[in-house]
């Protein structure tokens, strides 16, 4: 039984929601899991308790949110001596086209040279539009990009793309790297 961090940033709430569904896989597997969020690490907090990690993020304007590119640049020697997994959580992965798969993995390979670390396993995660969440703004911004990807653009609802079982098959894959 391993321990394992799931550490995790997220702006709208989808990241966090794999994360837990990443931990939940994590547990049936037999491991011991813990999810934190990034901003929210406990003041005992200590990456080298763990003895694997799993990093969550999402894409906003084409970029993973600064303070999980930060923190796992900070701690990339200490990450690159775990076992260790990232999955990023886009728009570009819902898309369903070649073009939108080669983005979110651009997205990755992005974060991953900023960062220095080298992950074991990676995984592009198609994320949800959450109109109902959005400010007007956003809510106008994201209308266009979606109509732009021939996506969802009713705003009356929200649209969640994540494939679990995918989610499931990646985090398995994982737990099984561990025993
Ligand atoms: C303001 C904004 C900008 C976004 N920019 C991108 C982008 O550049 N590329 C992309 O693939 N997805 C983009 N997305 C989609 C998000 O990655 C997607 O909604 C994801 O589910 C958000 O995850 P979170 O809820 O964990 O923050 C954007 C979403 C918002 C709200």
């Amino acid at each position: 039984m391993a321990r394992v961090l799931v550490l995790y940033g997220s702006t709208e709430g989808q990241a966090a929601t794999v994360a837990e569904r990443v931990a939940e896989v994590l547990e049936t597997s037999g491991h011991d899991p813990a999810v934190v969020h990034i901003r929210h690490r406990p003041e005992s907090f200590d990456l080298m308790d763990y003895d694997a990690v799993v990093v969550g993020a999402s894409v906003h304007m084409g970029k993973h949110q600064k303070y999980v590119t930060r923190y796992v640049k900070k701690h990339a020697d200490e990450l690159n001596r775990l076992p260790s997994a990232f999955f990023s959580v886009s728009l570009a992965a819902a898309e369903g086209s070649e073009e939108g798969w080669e983005h979110a993995r651009e997205y990755v390979a992005e974060f991953l040279s900023e960062t220095g670390w080298n992950p074991d396993e990676t995984a592009v995660v198609p994320g949800a539009l959450k109109y109902s969440q959005y400010g007007t703004l956003k809510r106008f911004v994201m209308k266009q990009i979606a109509k732009r990807m021939g996506g969802d653009t009713d705003t009356a609802h929200d649209y969640e793309y994540t494939d679990w079982n995918e989610v499931e098959g990646f985090t398995a894959d994982f737990a099984g790297s561990l025993e």
